[in-house]
């Protein structure tokens, strides 16, 4: 597992080191990694010898790293450079050795071939400030390296102010900072350094894909269709039979279960795979290990009345799209949902998060746009149930606050149905009897490779993305032990 910090388990866990941090020897294995890691780029970039580098510094603890790391690239045959956006505050010890390891104080970042981000770190707050802000937007394509993380960035919440650093590449120490997993794509390819800090729980944590892979539910030689868990989708109209197309799709390539398919759509479905056992009234569908309600199945009475029904089953239930709007409008469903002791799996995007938090009277509403991670698990707590956010970076976060979540790395799944896709996989893995944090995790993971899979650097559609699951799946599986 990966695992993510805040700034104040962070701090705390470098005061426990003592002597290493009061006699700067975490700074110096911190500069050391600095000057690593720009190497690293500037190497990939036409060449580390004669290049030249800018650090743009400001007046805390993450310009000293920089400064210190000056001494390493200049014995690297790199000319450095550094802007003070902070003079009088600047780190003293870190400018005097900068000094006299022979770099040079300039007002701007021009003629550089890289520049070093160590204006703010983990004492960031807002947006860059002044001189910082007109600095950097002279930029222009100029590649850049965050210290720590992009400065701007909110190193607990990940909220990207405006303006703020976007990095090619970042550089932290020992422990990964929660905006590197909430504002990921800010933050280019992370490179963790270990500097000797001693790791504390995580505040919430990201498996990684070789765990994904080694979770996978897939047949024994003991096992029958029935055995490996039997999901049931409950989507899709006459007028829109897309979602339950969609959706049973994605459930019958994740795992190899029963699918079944409960709606109006059963003709289309089966026509398009003919393995789902697809009935069109709930009391003829049989028995399932999870159902998967909502993608595109409509709003009105008997959709509440579906909703109704499914709750009261004793088994694990993956709440979606229309399925939310639904709970959104009736308390006396939401009070079915508090009371449900059985996995239940809700998977908001922002917009049915906000409907469902404010029509709860959650504070989640309001926390939506400061800070996510807060108001998942405030919703989570709220509506005693799993509540998944979807996005660029997905958070999966239990009633009781435990917290894992996963970044896409790509933006491909941003298209019209693809929740739905989503929605099947999760849907099959809760039926395969995995928890609904990590069955939630494991499919935006897969969703996410999906995604990847299927468009190779052009957009795609959904249906695109659930043709891809079964060969992003097995590509994943290859990494199993
Ligand atoms: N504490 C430690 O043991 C270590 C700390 N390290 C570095 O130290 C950093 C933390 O240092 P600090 O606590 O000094 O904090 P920072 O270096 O993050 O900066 C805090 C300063 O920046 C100013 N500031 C805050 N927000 C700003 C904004 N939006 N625009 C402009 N200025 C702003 C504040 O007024 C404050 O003076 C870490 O991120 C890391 O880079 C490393 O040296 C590793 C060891
Ligand atoms: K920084």
């Amino acid at each position: 597992m990966i695992g993510f910090h805040t700034a104040d388990a962070i701090r705390d866990a470098e005061r426990a080191t003592g002597h290493l941090l009061t006699d700067g020897v975490l700074m110096a294995r911190a500069a050391h990694a600095v000057a690593h890691v720009v190497a690293a780029e500037l190497a990939v970039r036409g060449g580390v010898y004669g290049a030249t580098v800018v650090l743009v510094v400001g007046a805390g603890d993450n310009g000293g790293d920089a400064l210190y790391a000056a001494r390493h690239l200049r014995r690297r045959g790199v000319r450095v450079r550094a802007v003070l956006t902070a003079p009088d505050r600047v780190h003293a010890a870190a400018l005097a050795d900068f000094r006299a390891a022979g770099g040079t104080l300039v007002d701007t970042v021009d003629g550089a071939d890289l520049v070093v981000d160590a204006i703010v770190g983990l004492g960031g707050r807002g947006p860059l400030r002044e001189p910082a802000a007109s600095i950097m937007a002279a930029l222009g394509d100029t590649p850049v390296v965050a210290v720590d993380l992009p400065s701007g960035i909110d190193p607990d919440t990940g909220i990207v102010h405006d303006p703020s650093v976007h990095a090619d590449a970042t550089v932290t120490f020992s422990l990964r900072r929660l905006a590197h997993l909430l504002a990921a794509s800010s933050c280019g390819a992370i490179t963790v350094a270990d500097i000797g800090i001693p790791v504390p729980t995580p505040a919430v944590e990201s498996p990684t894909d070789a765990e994904v892979a080694a979770r996978w539910p897939l047949p024994g030689p003991r096992d029958d269709k029935y055995t490996q868990g039997v999901v049931g989708v409950i989507a899709g109209s006459t007028a829109y039979p897309g979602a339950a197309i969609l959706a049973t799709t994605a459930a019958i390539a994740a795992t190899s279960g029963m699918t079944r398919y409960v709606g109006p759509a059963a003709p289309q479905v089966v026509a398009h795979r003919p393995e789902t056992v697809a009935v069109t009234d709930l009391a003829a569908a049989g028995r399932v290990q999870a159902w998967v309600i909502g993608p595109g199945y409509g709003t009105g009475r008997d959709s509440a009345d579906l909703l109704r029904q499914v709750l009261a089953d004793d088994v694990a239930v993956l709440i979606d799209a229309d399925a939310l709007t639904v709970l959104a409008a009736n308390d006396d469903l939401r009070a079915d949902l508090r009371a449900r002791e059985r996995p239940t799996l809700l998977t908001p995007h922002a917009g049915e998060f906000a409907r469902l938090a404010t029509a709860a009277g959650s504070a989640a509403a309001g926390l939506l746009e400061t800070d996510r991670l807060a108001a998942v698990r405030v919703l989570a707590a709220d509506l005693n149930a799993t509540v998944l956010l979807k996005g660029r970076t997905t958070l999966v976060v239990d009633a009781d606050g435990t917290a894992w979540g996963t970044d896409a790395e790509s933006s491909w799944a941003a298209t019209a149905g693809s929740g739905d896709v989503l929605s099947g996989i999760a849907g099959a893995l809760l039926a395969a009897d995995i928890e609904p944090r990590v069955a939630g995790t494991m499919a935006a993971r897969l969703h996410a490779r999906a995604a990847a899979t299927a468009s190779g650097g052009a957009p795609i559609g959904a249906s695109d993305l659930a043709a891809a699951v079964a060969p992003a799946l097995r590509a994943l599986l290859h990494l199993r032990q």
